[in-house]
């Protein structure tokens, strides 16, 4: 049995798509995620993500991180798959229900509303999530914000001075983190402009994070440092990031498909 998959990225950030809305998959798990993830394999990805029928929406879109954990947003494949959809799509998701629609910015993605109360980061014990009173070394007093998933964010000089490879895995399985987290280190530039760089939770150091951009930017204009719409500029490329009056987060920028095809399971090691 082959199944075929669509291979995606946002701004880099990249996927493996498979559509089960019409036909369904073999039983997708841990395992089966994170062995198509690997890039030896000549496929490889940073998230794994699985579209299903949904009863209350367009469709259901599962997201599994490179370690085969599944999650409950992400950003950019959103936008991949509301690219694939080709028009307005209403979105399931285990983070809540998501539009996203094609502009001609790019596709713009409905991404909720922030949470910010101490147990919805998730953190381990009550605290101020506007400014953490903790320290990993040079990186103090984060934001915390969950924007479907969980991200703690650091505005620190350069971001590209930051030891992420040692430091982000460090903070994202951090006790103080029950469910892990997503890690950002940001520089505001301006009133409407963020430098970013992120180690997922999962997935590791990415080239772009959108839910990362989300959250780095609703920070940051928690705290007074930006304006409500602000360009977030992401190793693989920029993202718009807009606070709405309504609450609700929307972000706007590019999704591209870059092949498709088709594999064996068994090529694997997943025995149907
Ligand atoms: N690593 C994230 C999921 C993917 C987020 C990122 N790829 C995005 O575009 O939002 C997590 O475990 O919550």
């Amino acid at each position: 049995m082959r199944i075929e998959f669509t291979k995606m990225h946002g701004l880099g950030n990249d996927f493996v798509v498979l559509d089960a809305r019409e036909r369904p998959l073999p039983p997708m798990d841990a395992a089966f995620a994170a062995a198509l993830a690997e890039r030896h394999t000549g496929i490889g990805c940073d998230q794994l993500i699985v579209l299903e029928p949904s009863e209350l929406a367009d469709f259901r879109m599962r997201i599994f991180n490179a370690d085969g954990s599944e999650v409950e947003a992400c950003g950019n494949a959103t936008r991949a798959v509301g690219l694939l959809h080709g028009r307005p799509a209403r979105i399931e998701t285990r983070g809540g229900l998501l539009r996203s629609g094609p502009t001609e910015a790019g596709i713009s993605v409905e991404m909720g509303k922030p949470r910010f109360a101490w147990d919805a980061i998730p953190l381990a014990y009550a605290m101020d999530t506007h400014a953490l009173p903790v320290a990993w070394e040079e990186l103090v007093n984060p934001v915390a914000v969950n924007v479907g998933n969980p991200h703690v964010i650091f505005f620190v000089e350069d971001p590209y001075a930051i030891d992420m490879a040692r430091l982000g895995p460090m903070i994202e399985t951090d006790p103080l983190f029950p469910e892990r987290i997503n890690v950002n280190v940001a520089a505001v530039a301006g009133r409407d402009s963020i430098v970013l760089r992120v180690w997922e939770r999962g997935a590791g150091l990415t080239r772009a994070c959108g839910t990362g951009a989300c959250a780095t930017a609703i920070g940051a204009m928690r705290r007074g440092l930006v304006d409500r719409r602000v360009t977030v500029a992401l190793p693989g490329g920029p993202l718009q990031i807009e606070w709405a009056e309504d609450d609700g987060i929307v972000m706007t920028g590019p999704a591209t498909e870059a092949f498709r095809g088709s594999f064996d399971p068994a090529d694997f090691g997943i025995i149907i």
